[in-house]
């Protein structure tokens, strides 16, 4: 619990080494300009306007970028603002507070923990503490949930089912787009959804620290909120650059998962999460993804267009043996399971 970032931070006045990353890898003082290219693609246009126009913006976005923004997505600004509220007063809360969800056992499905998911083992920390636990059925999990602040169940149950249902929303565009079979993205390549909550406490020097270090995700397809805070930074023709915080806009990220599904016509764009010195930033992360025993593979539908699979099967656990082998290398991850040729 001493390990929380937050627990400590006040109380030095500079970066303790071993939060200090190496100099290829630290943000150093380079002015990072802001992601161009990166489409803001209004969803009540698929209800009003063209549905087919929006399809494209978003197959466009995906294959261009592997990320992108929404806006007038469905999920109401009072709840966001409600969700983002109980974040900050549940890292607010004093540590005894929070002391019953701290934990190193990986397989607890809620848990407070800081920096990655092996802080005995890795050389460097990241700068974040997070809360990360499983939303999917809500009925499943929400009791093991913080029952403090008071209302968190509540909101956050809310928050967790609209995040879903916005997520299938854009899976089914995604589907469309492809020109994958009805009812591709089946429960079973859909039915885990995990929420990570984000505390990325101000750094005295955030020129050597990191909140995430490069990666992409693991998953079929992430909702991220970053209120109006910069932080999150994506890899862009071999340069770093920011994604632009929107007011209650949600950033919508491809995940590694999706590329392998859509044959690589999709990117898993590789990003991370700086720090800054002046005000803590929180996120909130919806991931989508599948179980352990869950096979992935190119859709069928697409492999006499391309000429074959670019990606051989693999079982979701497989993935993730190799992902950690990787050591959260997104890249080296995929070409494990690439068809040479
Ligand atoms: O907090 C953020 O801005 C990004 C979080 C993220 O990339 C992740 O948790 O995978
Ligand atoms: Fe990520």
């Amino acid at each position: 619990m001493e390990n929380l970032v937050s627990s400590w931070c006040n109380s030095v006045k500079s970066v303790p080494k071993d939060y200090v990353f190496p100099v290829d890898a630290r943000p150093g003082d380079q002015i990072v300009p802001i992601l161009t290219n990166c489409p803001v693609i209004d969803l009540e246009k698929a209800v009003s306007g063209d549905r087919n126009d929006v399809i494209r913006q978003v197959l466009q976005a995906s294959q261009d970028c592997g990320l992108f923004q929404v806006i007038n997505h469905g999920v109401s600004e009072d709840l966001i603002k409600d969700t983002m509220g109980i974040v900050k007063e549940f890292f607010d809360m004093p540590n005894e507070e929070k002391a019953s969800l701290y934990s190193l056992d990986l397989r607890k499905s809620c848990r407070l923990y800081t920096s990655s998911f092996e802080y005995a083992k890795e050389p460097i920390h990241l700068w974040r503490d997070v809360l990360k636990h499983l939303c999917h059925p809500l009925e499943e999990w929400v009791d093991l949930w913080p029952q403090r602040p008071s209302k968190y169940r509540d909101v956050v149950g809310e928050y967790s089912v609209e995040l879903r249902n916005l997520s299938l929303k854009i899976l089914e565009m995604i589907r469309e787009g492809l020109e994958l079979e009805p009812g591709y993205f089946r429960d079973e390549l859909t039915n885990v959804q995990t929420l990570l909550l984000s505390h990325y406490p101000p750094c005295p020097d955030p020129s050597l620290t990191l909140g995430i270090v490069k990666h992409s995700d693991p998953y079929i397809i992430t909702t991220l909120y970053q209120g109006n805070m910069c932080g999150l930074q994506v890899m862009k023709d071999g340069q770093w650059a920011g994604v632009e915080p929107i007011a209650n806009a949600f950033v919508v990220n491809v995940g590694q998962l999706l590329k392998v599904i859509s044959n690589g016509k999709l990117e898993s764009v590789e990003h991370r999460v700086v720090t800054n010195s002046k005000e803590p930033r929180y996120t909130i992360a919806s991931f989508i993804g599948t179980h352990s025993n869950t096979v992935i593979e190119p859709a069928k539908a697409l492999l006499e267009k391309d000429g074959g699979p670019v990606y051989r099967a693999f079982t979701y656990k497989d993935f993730l043996q190799a992902n950690r082998e990787q050591r959260g290398d997104g890249e080296a991850t995929l070409k494990v399971f690439k068809i040479k040729g």
